[in-house]
C-alpha cells in the first residue's frame, strides 16, 4: 500500500445471532480513492459497508469482532461518539429518501444539527451542496418547494447533497443508482468521479460495468469472505483467484 488508508479492517467478523455475515475481512481503504464492493447476493457487501459508520449497531442479535480504524481510530470503541463517526463517514442509500420537507429544509437539516443556524451561512451551505451534488441548476428557483416533488435521480442528488452539506470525509453509497433510470445513473456517476477529488467515496454495485467506470480499487466477496481486493484494472484483467474471474466473466452469480 503506497499510502495510510482512510479506513482499515483486521479480522473483522460479524454475526446476525448464529448466522455469520462477514469473515475475518482485512480491507485497507485508500483515501481520495472510489472503491467499489461487488460479488453475488448475500455475500455481505451492505453489511460491510454499514460497518464503516456502525449502520449496524442497533440490530438485534448482532456480534461484531475484530477491528475497524477510520484515520487510526478504533471506531467500535466505547468512547467514540457515534454522531460524531456519521458526520465524518456519511452514508447515501439504495432508495432516494429525502425528509418530506422543502429542498433547501433536507440540506440544512444536518448542518443546523449540529449548531449552524446563521441564514447567510445555511444559504451558503445549501448552495455548495447542491452544486457539489450537480443539481443546483435544476433546483435553484424552487429551494422552497418539497424535494419530494423531484424526480427519482433528482431526489438522489438531493440525498448526496444532504450527504455533502455536513462535510464528511467518506461517502458510503449502497447501491445508490440501482434504482435510476440510466441518464440519471450516468450523472450520479460523473458525479462520483467528481466527488473523489475531496472525498473517500464507498460503493456497492451490483453492475460490474459500473465498477469499472466509476472505481479506483475493487473488492470482490463471497459468502462473507473478502476474496479480492485489487485496483479495479487489474482486477477486471487479470483477476488473481479464480472464484473472482468466474464471478466477473458471469459464471456465477
Ligand atoms: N438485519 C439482518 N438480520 C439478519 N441477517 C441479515 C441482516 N442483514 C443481512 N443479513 C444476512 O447477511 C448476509 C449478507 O447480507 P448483505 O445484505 O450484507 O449482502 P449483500 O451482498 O449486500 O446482498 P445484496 O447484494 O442482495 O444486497 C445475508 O445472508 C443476509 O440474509
Amino acid at each position: 500500500m503506497d499510502q495510510t488508508p482512510i479506513i482499515a479492517t483486521r479480522g473483522l467478523d460479524l454475526w446476525y445471532g448464529a448466522s455469520q455475515a462477514l469473515h475475518s475481512v482485512d480491507m485497507d481503504i485508500p483515501e481520495k480513492k472510489v472503491t467499489a464492493l461487488i460479488g453475488p447476493s448475500g455475500c455481505g457487501k451492505s453489511t460491510f459497508l454499514k460497518t464503516l459508520d456502525r449502520m449496524n449497531d442497533l440490530v438485534p442479535g448482532i456480534k461484531i469482532t475484530g477491528s475497524v480504524t477510520y484515520r487510526g481510530q478504533e471506531i467500535y470503541d466505547p468512547q467514540v461518539d457515534v454522531t460524531w463517526l456519521r458526520k465524518q463517514v456519511g452514508m447515501v442509500f439504495q432508495k432516494p429518501n429525502p425528509f418530506p420537507m422543502s429542498i433547501y429544509d433536507n440540506i440544512a437539516y444536518g448542518p443546523r444539527t449540529h449548531g449552524v443556524r446563521g441564514k447567510a451561512e445555511l444559504d451558503d451551505i445549501v448552495e455548495k451542496s447542491l452544486r457539489g451534488a450537480a443539481i443546483w441548476d435544476e433546483v435553484k428557483d424552487r429551494l422552497k418547494k418539497s424535494a419530494l416533488s423531484l424526480s427519482g435521480g433528482q431526489q438522489q442528488r438531493v440525498c448526496i447533497a444532504r450527504a455533502l452539506a455536513v462535510e464528511p470525509d467518506v461517502l458510503l453509497m449502497d447501491e445508490a443508482t440501482s434504482a435510476l433510470d440510466p441518464i440519471s445513473t450516468s450523472k450520479i456517476e460523473d458525479l462520483i468521479s467528481d466527488l473523489k477529488e475531496k472525498y473517500t467515496i464507498i460503493i456497492v454495485t451490483h453492475n460490474m460495468q459500473q465498477a469499472t467506470r466509476v472505481s479506483d480499487k475493487c473488492a470482490f466477496f463471497l459468502l462473507g469472505e473478502l476474496i479480492e481486493f485489487a485496483d479495479t484494472t487489474q482486477l477486471f484483467s487479470v483477476p488473481k483467484d479464480k472464484r473472482t474471474e468466474d464471478y466477473i466473466t458471469g459464471r456465477f452469480g
